[in-house]
């Protein structure tokens, strides 16, 4: 790469490919690929994106366009910011125009249904010979776009494109760790959503703040147990992308998770809730994927079932809870169920 900033490509218009899109062009020339060019027009005249970050200044420099090759074409750098069930399409759209060698950075955090691939497994299908990593942590974007501090993990197969893209990504306020472990911190920011449900389950029935604990931090337990099975480290998953977004995302008002969660046990049809939602919840469609992750690997993951049986198998929410409770706690760390 040549001695001149990388020109930075974020792909995906929505909330959070807005944001890190406009933290990136505070550090360097950074364009925005989004579908509707009523955002793009936005973005440009009135550096605000009004759908999905209405009343919050993005950076002025920032520039955002709806031609998908010319957007790829130009990039020292691709940010991917498209959800996970329509990633792929993108990237095949742009199979023949991303330049050869350039890092490829996904931000999504949800695995393909289907396929049940990670996103840095998808673009290493479309795009071979890129390397492809992933920047996850707990970063509710409406928060990162106001400047409220944050910090998350960018993981990348090595440790050159980790500084080189960190050097894009850090601000003051917007702090960027490394890490190698592209596994764990894809894994990680993928099943936080399906546990943001099970706690949304518990908060919607009117469940009490230990109730929220003991589910988060068995949720920690059974997200770490999958996500080793699957050659993440332990390590990573007590880190920001693991913990630390596990927790913001049961907690935080503004999860789009945890409000499915919420909404369902308060006794909302899912079809409603989503219909009614102009944004994605990712652990929607994930959860399916999860659960044939841990079948294929023996990993028993009884929070998770729950969600799914929710989701996928019409078990009405109040039950979740009862199922869990019936059964007898094993060992805390050692221990395979709930
Ligand atoms: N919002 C956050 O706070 C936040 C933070 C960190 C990570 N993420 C992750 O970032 C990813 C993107 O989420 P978001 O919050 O920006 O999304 P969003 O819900 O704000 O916006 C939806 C996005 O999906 C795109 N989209 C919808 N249908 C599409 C289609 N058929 N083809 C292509 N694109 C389509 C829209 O154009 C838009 O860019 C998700 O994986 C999410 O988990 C979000
Ligand atoms: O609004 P959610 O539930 O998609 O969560 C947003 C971010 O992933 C939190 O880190």
């Amino acid at each position: 790469m040549s001695a001149r900033k990388p020109r930075v490509t974020v792909l995906g218009g929505g909330t959070w490919g807005t944001t890190v899109a406009s933290i990136a062009a505070r550090r360097t020339d950074t364009l925005l690929w989004a579908r509707d060019p009523r955002i793009a027009e936005a973005v440009n005249r009135t550096h605000q994106n009004p759908r999905y970050l209405a009343g919050f200044d993005l950076a002025q420099g920032l520039r955002a366009t709806t031609d998908l090759v010319g957007a790829v074409e130009r990039a020292d750098v691709l940010i991917a910011g498209v959800p996970a069930q329509y990633l792929r399409a993108v990237l095949e759209r742009s199979v023949d125009h991303v330049r050869p060698f350039i890092p490829i950075v996904s931000l999504v955090k949800g695995l393909e249904q289907g396929s049940r691939k990670r996103m840095t497994e998808v673009i290493g299908e479309v795009l071979p010979g890129n390397p492809a990593g992933v920047l996850s942590g707990p970063n509710i974007a409406r928060e990162v776009v106001q400047g409220y501090s944050a910090a998350a993990t960018l993981a990348m197969p090595d440790h050159h494109s980790a500084q080189m893209l960190q050097g894009v990504v850090n601000t003051s306020r917007y702090r960027v760790y490394t890490s190698e472990d592209v596994v764990g911190v894809e894994i990680a920011g993928a099943l936080k959503n399906v546990f943001a449900l099970a706690v949304g389950f518990g908060d919607g029935l009117g469940a009490g703040d230990n109730t929220r604990a003991m589910v988060i931090t068995r949720s920690l337990h059974e997200l770490t147990r999958l996500g080793v099975a699957l050659g993440g480290r332990a390590e990573t998953f007590a880190g920001l992308a693991g913990m630390g977004d596990l927790l913001v995302t049961c907690i935080s008002p503004h999860s789009r998770n945890r409000y499915v969660g919420f909404e369902l046990g308060r006794g909302r049809p899912l079809e409603e809730i989503l219909a009614s939602m102009n944004q994605v919840a990712e652990g929607v469609r994930t959860t399916a994927a999860v659960m044939k992750l841990a079948a294929e690997r023996g990993i028993d993951m009884p929070i998770a079932r729950e969600v799914d049986a929710v989701l996928n198998h019409r078990q009405p929410v109040e039950k979740t809870y009862r199922g869990l409770l019936r059964a007898t706690p094993g060992h805390e760390v050692y221990g395979e169920g709930w």
